[in-house]
């Protein structure tokens, strides 16, 4: 079984990921998963946080001479921003635990319900953990997924198709040329004129003191017919799918698919033909179902949209109240991005990749990829030849 954990506060020492369940014999550098790391600090609309830090990971076990070993791989990525904040943050005795308390629960945020929870009297005990810095460590176990696939020639591509109001047309095409120009584009949205625009709309959102949303979107290529399940609800892809990406901080919707749309649509327009040929196998004209049927993968591209709402913490505060005095006041402000869809796009596309490989292993076993492998091969020469 594939699993991770992850640690750490957003101002404390150190994120840290440790993965369990990766077989021996995988390819694996810090450099591969930096790329994601620095993927995801990315984006226009970011604030002044990502300024200080340069997330890098250093690979502490589970990987040697450049090569998994199949025992836990334990990865960190250190907070630069640790250094301003040693005394607060720090676990021992001698933290000052009485220098910026937070009693100003901001709305959109876990703060008031966090604290309620927990019995805190400082906010920063929640929205230390609460905040989507996290991500960075899930990022990092996404990367792994990510190697992992590849191998198996799987491979993902996101790209974010609406900021606010300007929305895009998702771009078509291979995985490469998708990745190229949304990466090329400073909001991962492959449309030129789209990307300018949503940029125009974060400038404008930045100097009202206000924030926006958006919507991205994670293809997946080259997956198998055949992962999930369809004989329990939570082996079902399609459920982890939505879990893993509506847990990314701040996402409030998730589709597979055509999704929301298909309540309009009558059914002779909203599934996919089945379609044979000796060449190809089994095929589609369409993907309306997103690679999903019955929460098993049928061999078309996986496709997840999820939409992301705007970021709650605003220069122009929204009306809260201090949990200290019970006062009306603005809820509390230090610094925020303005616009966190793009980062989100790559975090959606190290869960979806996660979920996928875990789906992977749990078909094809092995404790080396040479025994996935073959496993992986013998079933695809299955499915083209139509055997049963
Ligand atoms: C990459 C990323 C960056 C974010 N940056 C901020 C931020 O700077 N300020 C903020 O208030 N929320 C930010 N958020 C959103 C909050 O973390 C999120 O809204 C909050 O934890 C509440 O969770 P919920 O929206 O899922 O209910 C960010 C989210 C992501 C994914
Ligand atoms: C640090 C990251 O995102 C943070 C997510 C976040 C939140 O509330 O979710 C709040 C901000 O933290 P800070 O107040 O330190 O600026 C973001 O910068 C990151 O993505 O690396």
């Amino acid at each position: 079984m594939l699993r991770y954990l992850t640690a750490g506060e957003s101002h404390g020492q150190a994120l840290l990921t440790i993965i369990e369940g990766m077989p021996a014999g995988l390819w694996l550098t810090a450099d591969y998963i930096d790329r994601q790391l620095e993927r995801r600090q990315g984006g226009y609309g970011r604030g002044a946080r990502q300024r200080i830090e340069r997330d890098r990971v250093e690979i502490l076990s589970g990987v040697r001479g450049g090569f998994t070993l199949g025992s836990p791989i334990a990865l960190k990525i250190a907070n630069r921003d640790w250094e301003n904040w040693r005394e607060i943050m720090n676990p021992g005795l001698e933290a000052r635990l009485d220098e910026r308390v937070i009693t100003r629960p901001r709305p959109g945020h876990a703060d008031l319900a966090g604290a309620l929870k927990y019995a805190f009297y400082d906010l920063r005990n929640v929205l230390e953990r609460a905040s989507a810095r996290e991500t960075v460590a899930r990022v990092a176990a996404g990367a792994v997924a990510r190697r992992f696939l590849e191998e198996l020639g799987i491979t993902l591509a996101g790209q974010v198709v609406q900021i606010g109001e300007v929305k895009a047309v998702p771009a078509e095409g291979t995985p490469e040329e998708i990745r190229s120009q949304a990466d090329a584009s400073p909001v991962y949205c492959p449309d030129p004129q789209a990307s300018a625009a949503m940029v125009e709309a974060i400038e404008r959102a930045e100097k009202a003191g206000d924030t926006l949303g958006g919507i991205f979107e994670v293809r997946v290529y080259g997956v198998p017919p055949g992962l999930g399940s369809y004989v329990h609800w939570d082996r079902r892809l399609d459920g982890r799918l939505a879990q893993a990406v509506m847990s990314i901080p701040g996402i409030k919707g998730v589709e597979i698919g055509l999704g929301f749309a298909l309540a309009s649509l009558p059914g002779s327009r909203a599934h996919d033909e089945i379609f044979y040929s000796p060449v190809q196998g089994y095929y589609r004209v369409t993907n309306r179902a997103g690679g999903l049927e019955g929460g098993v993968t049928n061999g078309e591209p996986i496709v997840v949209r999820a939409v992301m709402k705007p970021i709650p913490t605003l220069r122009k505060p929204l009306r809260s109240v201090d949990m200290f005095t019970k006062e009306p006041v603005a809820a509390a402000y230090e610094r925020a991005d303005v616009c966190a869809v793009p980062a989100a796009c790559v975090i959606g596309e190290a869960v979806v990749a996660w979920e996928v490989a875990a789906a992977c292993l749990e078909k094809f076993g092995g404790d080396t990829m040479a025994e996935l492998k073959e496993s992986f091969l013998r079933y695809k020469t299955r499915i083209r030849r139509g055997e049963r």
